[in-house]
């Protein structure tokens, strides 16, 4: 078996064989000693907007690159949709084995994940309350798995199992728990590895005056980008970025790079909990994009408990799109509470606390409360939603505290002390926005009204999309 550097320098030959222009000033690195596999790094200065390395479209492991794309219909790629097609095609290129155009680059790709899917139920449990724990979905990906993915194996095993007499059989061996294991592991390099490659040709519509609509809903096919995938990211220290042209895609320094440093790129504004759940370590350089969620239950809970019949409200919101699973509170460092509540929660509240002619009122002009206000109510009610959260952490944020200056942060995030080090950090990120809310509350329940000047465009029932966007 090749050993880890070996298996990078064949990477990077395959890749150069396969049209790849790499710059000689970069390198890929064995980083394992600093606990982030593969990375790459300057070897000499670079100078911004330099050119680290270009790749050829057909570089790309993407449903379109895939043989198994013109041996079985079209129609069948529909209807597995992008996210299970990926799959489906990279399951077909590792089976290859080395006779798959991608062998050398499965080589360098994990195949061991620290990632929340691959975590025991202990370290799992540290996490507490935090919502990222409902969105792990294991359970939803392998009943994909077995209801969609593998029928397609067993309806083509002839071709996807290509000479061997025994592809049938193989198709049915799909459902062992080692076959279901690898799928995972396949969604799971999808989820950390995987880019939205934006098309050769745009497919953006130019209105008659020459202005490009830009239809933000509009999902971009994923696909495997070898080299661009072996940048670790980092939030501040992001230095290079990938450009897509039509033949190609370019990394190039978005910073000048002085030798011996990594090159970054950054994975977008991402809490910790979630940079967890997707990439399986953590940085503190995640905090400030840290989120705590209000649930939807814990709202509803809340309002019946004060007597206040929710169902007519509740049915109006869902009318206006108003209601999710739950609502996120963000950080903010100084914290105010301008811009930290996700406005939809301000409008759900308010509407369950107006006085029934005023709700009635507001129903008759199809209206909403306002988002950037909360009253003083408002504020008492959301005070309590916010104490009511943190009593579902079974630690408080002082005893969490205290832990960690008695155990430091562990850096190694494979290990199990790893593991908690990382929950613990993501449920002290989350503790500390529940006290901050709490603490700017008190004083705004009994005396006013506080603002939540919260940008439009970024999350109002006005302006779009529902959440502050995130990566993924
Ligand atoms: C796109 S890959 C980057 C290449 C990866 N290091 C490798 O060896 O294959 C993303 C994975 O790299 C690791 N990673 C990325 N950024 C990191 C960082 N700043 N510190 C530690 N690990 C990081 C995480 O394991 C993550 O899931």
């Amino acid at each position: 078996m090749a050993t880890f550097d070996e298996a990078s320098q064949s990477f990077l030959v395959w890749l150069t064989r396969s049209g790849a222009d790499i710059n000689p000033k970069i390198e890929l690195k064995d980083l394992r000693s600093a606990h982030a596999g593969r990375g790459v790094v300057a070897a000499n200065d670079v100078e911004v907007e330099e050119l680290l390395f270009r790749l050829p479209r057909s570089a790309i492991l993407s449903v379109e690159n895939s043989i198994l794309y013109n041996e079985i219909p079209k129609v069948t790629f529909e209807e597995l949709g992008p996210w299970l097609s990926l799959i489906l095609v990279m399951l077909y290129e590792y089976q290859n084995q080395d006779a798959s155009n991608w062998a050398s680059y499965f080589r360098v790709l994990p195949s061991e994940f620290n990632t929340l899917m691959f975590w025991e139920d202990d370290e799992l449990a540290e996490l507490q309350a935090s919502a990222v724990r409902g969105k792990i979905g294991t359970e939803g990906a392998d009943r994909l798995f077995v209801e969609q993915l593998i029928p397609v194996i067993r309806e083509f095993a002839e071709v996807f199992f290509a000479g061997d007499p025994r592809a049938k059989e193989r198709a049915e061996e799909m459902l062992q728990p080692q076959n279901i294991l690898l799928m995972r592991k396949m969604g799971s390099l999808i989820m950390a590895y995987a880019f939205d490659v934006e098309p050769a040709v745009s497919h953006k519509e130019v209105d008659e005056e020459g202005y490009v609509s830009e239809d933000e809903d509009e999902a971009l096919p994923k696909g495997m980008v070898p080299l661009a995938d072996m940048l670790n990211a980092d939030a501040e220290r992001n230095n290079a970025r990938l450009f897509y042209e039509e033949d190609c895609l370019s990394m190039k320094a978005i910073k000048p790079i002085q030798a011996g440093e990594e090159i970054f790129n950054d994975y977008g504004p991402l809490p910790r909990s979630d940079l967890l759940r997707r990439y399986g370590y953590i940085t503190d350089n995640y905090a400030e994009y840290d989120v705590v969620e209000i649930p939807m239950d814990l709202v509803t809970q809340t309002a019946s408990a004060a007597g206040i019949n929710s169902k007519e409200r509740l049915d109006y919101l869902e009318e206006h799109d108003i209601l999710d699973t739950g609502y996120d509170i963000y950080a903010k460092t100084p914290f105010d509470l301008d811009g930290t509540i996700t406005p939809y929660l301000v409008v759900l509240i308010e509407a369950l606390l107006l006085p029934a002619d005023e709700f009635e009122r507001l129903k008759q002009k199809n209206k909403l409360p306002k988002e950037d206000k909360i009253s003083a109510a408002g504020a008492a009610m959301l005070l309590q939603l916010v104490r009511a959260r943190a009593q579902q952490y079974p630690t408080s944020l002082e005893e969490d505290i205290q832990q960690l200056t008695a155990v430091p942060f562990i850096a190694d995030f494979t290990t199990k002390e790893g593991r908690y080090a990382m929950a613990r950090a993501v449920r002290i990120g989350e503790k500390k926005i529940l006290r901050d809310v709490e603490q700017a509350l008190s004083g705004f329940a009994t005396s006013g009204t506080a603002s939540n000047n919260m940008k439009r465009s970024a999350g109002s029932p006005g302006g779009g999309a529902k959440k502050k966007q995130r990566a993924g």
